[in-house]
């Protein structure tokens, strides 16, 4: 059976210099509206996954990813979607909410504590485990 091609989607766990890691809250109108999220987008034709990533934090955050410090650290699936997460501890830019919604910083074992989209939750249990272990 022929299914569509998911959409592909890219996230960062933005990990600050006290350790936290930065989620974005959904504004309210949109799907998944209110709940807690890695910040970034879909990709766009024509774009790599992080130059989207690149791109999507510039619009939503005001920062600039350091495109070297970019780890790979994850990725979740459901039927329709594909996220790839990765971790960042370089950007210059001091990140705010400017689309809507706002953001808050997190101790690591705190993400899951947040009421996020279901592809979230095994996205923060395996950013905590890759800091816990010091992989990332
Ligand atoms: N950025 C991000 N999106 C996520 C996460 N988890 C999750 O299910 N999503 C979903 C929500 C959206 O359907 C899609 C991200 O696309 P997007 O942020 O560009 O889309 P959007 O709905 O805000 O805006 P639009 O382009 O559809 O108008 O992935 C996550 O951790 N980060």
């Amino acid at each position: 059976m022929l299914v569509p091609v998911p959409v592909l989607v890219v996230a960062a766990a933005l990990i600050g210099a006290d350790g936290r890691v930065c989620l974005q809250r959904r504004p309210d109108e949109k799907a998944h509206g209110g709940l807690w999220e890695f910040p970034g987008g879909k990709v766009e034709p024509g774009e790599s996954p992080e130059g989207a990533l690149a791109r999507e934090l510039a619009e939503e955050l005001g920062i600039a990813l350091d495109l070297g410090s970019l780890e790979p650290c994850g990725f979740a699936a459901d039927g329709g979607l594909v996220i790839l997460l990765y971790a960042c501890r370089a950007w210059s830019g001091e990140a705010a909410a400017l689309e809507g919604g706002a953001i808050g910083w997190f101790a690591p074992d705190a993400l899951s504590a947040q009421p996020m989209p279901p592809l979230d939750y095994p996205l923060a249990s395996q950013v905590c485990r890759l800091l816990s272990q010091g992989h990332i």
